[in-house]
């Protein structure tokens, strides 16, 4: 019988590897000696020794070009959250996942590790410490996330010793650092409509705030540790900083840094969120005439006025995690308003 020859273990592909997430991944892995595949609906860098593949991961033909003779596969590919189009969440992160945990097994890749999201768990209430054996959202807080659980629970079940096809979960929460498309360019949006006045609630609501590299560290020591015999298979892992914050702080921080004033005034958080799903339900009714995109959504609402950190003993556990960064307080500013790029400056010691 004629045996397959196993692709080296060192040859991996990211899935998203052109987004926020995954370029950092990308340049960590080949840091790290890792010959990388990228594949991505758009290319967006060049990186020597990394090669690209543009196509959509619902595409299983497409994958499988990529994946052949690769033994790990990183897939953090998604819409973004503040997408309003239901379907493509639902194209992407549910059909289009499925479609990578098909291709996957047919290359012969032997680990999958998913980028899943820490809110698979948050229902818009406080969690504090919250541990990987709380339960799945009953109502998520928001469709995108309602996709990101049915996608953690296919690549969890998806895990077989027996297909030699292991897989793990990472669920990172609130990622920040330099190039991110999403955090800090929200919160300068709404400061520069001058909509950055209120805090809500008593300001005292503690968060995790997960600084990249970080994330990405998580990442490669779940690859790394996903064997047979590892606790690992099947599983779901928080990573964070392993030291919340204050959210409102945070922000304060940024802002200040970044040259604007500090939330000062305090709005009752019950009040907020009700005008917020008022105004969802206005913006829901007018949708087939005008599409409007309100800044307090009752998810961002509940994101901003409740605790919601988690806890990564686990990862500490079974995969001997510690953060690589926590260097994010005070924020102060770059050159170019880059919060990532002073976090990362105070890593490396570079002038930003
Ligand atoms: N950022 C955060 O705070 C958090 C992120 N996550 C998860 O981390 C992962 C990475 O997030 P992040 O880096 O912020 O997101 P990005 O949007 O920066 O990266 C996602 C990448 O996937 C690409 N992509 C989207 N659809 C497809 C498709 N059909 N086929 C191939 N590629 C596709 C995107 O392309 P395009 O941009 O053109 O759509 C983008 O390049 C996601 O799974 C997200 O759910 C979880 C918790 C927190
Ligand atoms: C910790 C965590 C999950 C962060 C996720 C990132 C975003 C969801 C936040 C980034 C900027 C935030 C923000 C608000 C809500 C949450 C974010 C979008 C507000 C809309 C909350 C209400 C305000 O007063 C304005 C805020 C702007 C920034």
């Amino acid at each position: 019988m004629a045996t397959r020859i196993r692709p080296s273990s060192k040859r991996c592909a990211v899935i998203g590897g052109s987004g926020f997430l995954g370029r950092h991944l990308v340049e960590r892995l080949v840091e790290k000696g890792y010959s990388v595949a990228v594949f991505d609906i758009a290319q967006r860098y060049e990186v020597s020794g990394v090669t690209f593949h543009q196509g959509d991961l619902c595409n299983k033909q497409d994958l499988l070009k990529v994946l052949k003779d690769v033994s790990l596969v990183f897939h953090c590919a998604s819409p973004a959250p503040g997408c309003n189009d239901r379907n493509l969440f639902w194209r992407v992160n549910v059909e289009g996942t499925r479609t990578v945990i098909q291709a996957c097994q047919q290359a012969g890749v032997q680990k999958l590790v998913l980028t899943s999201s820490a809110s698979v768990v948050f229902e818009g209430t406080d969690i504090m410490n919250g541990k990987e054996d709380l339960p799945y959202a009953k109502r998520p807080i928001d469709y995108y996330t309602e996709t990101k659980i049915k996608q953690e629970k296919l690549v969890l079940e998806a895990c077989s010793k027996e297909k030699d096809f292991l897989t793990v979960a990472i669920r990172p929460h609130g990622i920040f650092g330099p190039r991110d498309p999403q955090l800090v360019p929200i919160l300068v949006d709404t400061a520069r409509k001058g909509k950055m006045k209120f805090i809500i609630g008593d300001g005292t609501n503690l968060v995790d705030f997960t600084y990249v590299d970080n994330v990405v560290h998580g990442h490669i020591l779940a690859a790394e540790h996903l064997r047979p015999d590892s606790p690992l298979c099947g599983k779901a892992y928080h990573i964070t900083n392993d030291d919340p914050i204050r959210f409102w702080d945070f922000m304060s921080q940024v802002l200040v840094g970044l040259g604007y004033d500090a939330p000062r005034y305090h709005l009752p958080y019950s009040l907020v969120y009700g005008i917020a799903m008022l105004l969802w339900i206005i913006t829901f009714l007018l949708r087939p005439v005008v599409n409007i995109k309100p800044t307090f959504t009752p998810m961002r609402v509940a994101l901003a006025g409740t605790h919601h950190y988690y806890s990564c003993s686990r990862a500490k556990q079974d995969m001997g995690y510690q953060p690589v960064s926590s260097a994010y307080r005070p924020l102060d500013r770059g050159k170019n308003g880059d919060i990532g790029a002073v976090a990362q400056s105070r890593r490396t010691g570079e002038e930003v």
